[in-house]
């Protein structure tokens, strides 16, 4: 075990200060013999601070060296917002009792700075026993992600296994879309208002680099340029206007989803989730957005994504403190 984790803990620091966020990324032979070599050049890869690599630009398509720095220091947990301004992105709601839940409370704290990220614990699916984990069966993880990248085609640029589940498939998985219509106020039925739910499964030094969940790059409100050329992004519902995603495991160490221009990361908690916008009210996309998945350092992760589309939204009003 402790050789393991020691695997781990070099994997995650060669992961990030190295081989950096050019490619896929998993457990690799040549990355395993580099590690000693890496450990010897400690200094040499230890971060110059954000304020040395030159103007912040939040709208970047492209990730800069500022981006990568964060999310570096984010993911071995440097803090860059105050506690109270942590907790201005929280927010708690009790769906027991109840049901639809009601809009979760956040007290009379100021909605938070854009981008709007909201952590909500809720009861939420479950990798095992009644919850998601009983499905496996019928969907098993045994699709390599994949991410569609916006200059590249597709491209591997996570190390993970998912799963795509339709409400069809059991009652957990309508349960999950009817607490995001409930909690968001916005349509998400399969096909309809929203995608399938994306089930992942991260092992040892799994991760996903800083990447936008939008396909397509919106410049100008209600126009698309899809990413060369392609017309994946011309869906007839749109884009992905919004993410919820939800955490379906502690994880032991690492994994921690980290919004490097926002500047926060997100530990993994078993029954809690995320919440942002990927797109502006205007239609554009949100680059603010970039966000990316720490490698597990010890232990696995399990997160499900549901992703939200544009065009059937545009008459629904999104819950108030959303
Ligand atoms: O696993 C995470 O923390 C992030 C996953 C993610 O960003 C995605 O699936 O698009
Ligand atoms: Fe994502």
């Amino acid at each position: 075990m402790d050789l393991l984790l020691h695997i781990s803990t070099s994997l995650h620091d060669l992961l990030l200060t190295r081989r950096g966020f050019t490619g896929q990324t998993g457990i690799f032979p040549e990355q395993l013999s580099q590690i000693s070599l890496m450990q010897q050049k400690e200094s040499d890869v230890t971060p110059p601070d954000l304020e040395k690599l030159g103007k912040d630009d939040p709208m970047s398509a492209s990730t800069t060296p500022r981006d990568e720095l964060a999310f570096s220091k984010l993911c071995r947990g440097h803090r860059f917002l105050t506690p109270l301004e942590e907790s201005r992105l929280k927010c708690r709601t009790d769906t027991r009792g109840t049901y639809p839940p009601p809009c979760p409370r956040r007290g009379a704290q100021p909605r938070p700075a854009h981008p709007r990220l909201q952590g909500c614990p809720l009861a939420t699916p479950d990798r095992g026993g009644q919850g998601l984990g009983a499905t496996h069966g019928e969907a098993p993880l045994e699709q390599a992600a994949t991410a569609i990248g916006l200059n590249s085609g597709t491209i591997s640029v996570r190390s993970s296994h998912t799963a795509w589940l339709r409400d069809d498939t059991h009652a957990t998985v309508r349960s999950v879309s009817a607490k995001v219509a409930a909690l968001t106020g916005l349509d998400v039925e399969d096909d309809a208002g929203g995608e399938a739910l994306q089930v992942n499964l991260y092992g040892a030094a799994g991760h996903y680099i800083p990447h936008h969940d939008f396909v397509g790059a919106h410049y100008k409100a209600w126009e698309m340029q899809p990413p060369d050329g392609r017309t994946l992004a011309l869906h007839p519902l749109g884009d992905r206007i919004a993410t919820f995603m939800f955490y379906m495991n502690d994880v032991e160490e690492g994994g921690r989803t980290v919004f490097p221009r926002a500047r926060v990361g997100v530990e993994p908690r078993k029954g809690s989730a995320v919440f942002w916008w990927n797109l502006l009210p205007t239609g554009m996309s949100d680059f603010r957005t970039l966000h990316g998945a720490c490698p597990v350092i010890r232990g696995t992760k399990w997160v499900s994504n549901k992703w939200i589309k544009h065009h059937p939204q545009l008459h629904r009003r999104p819950c108030p403190v959303i």
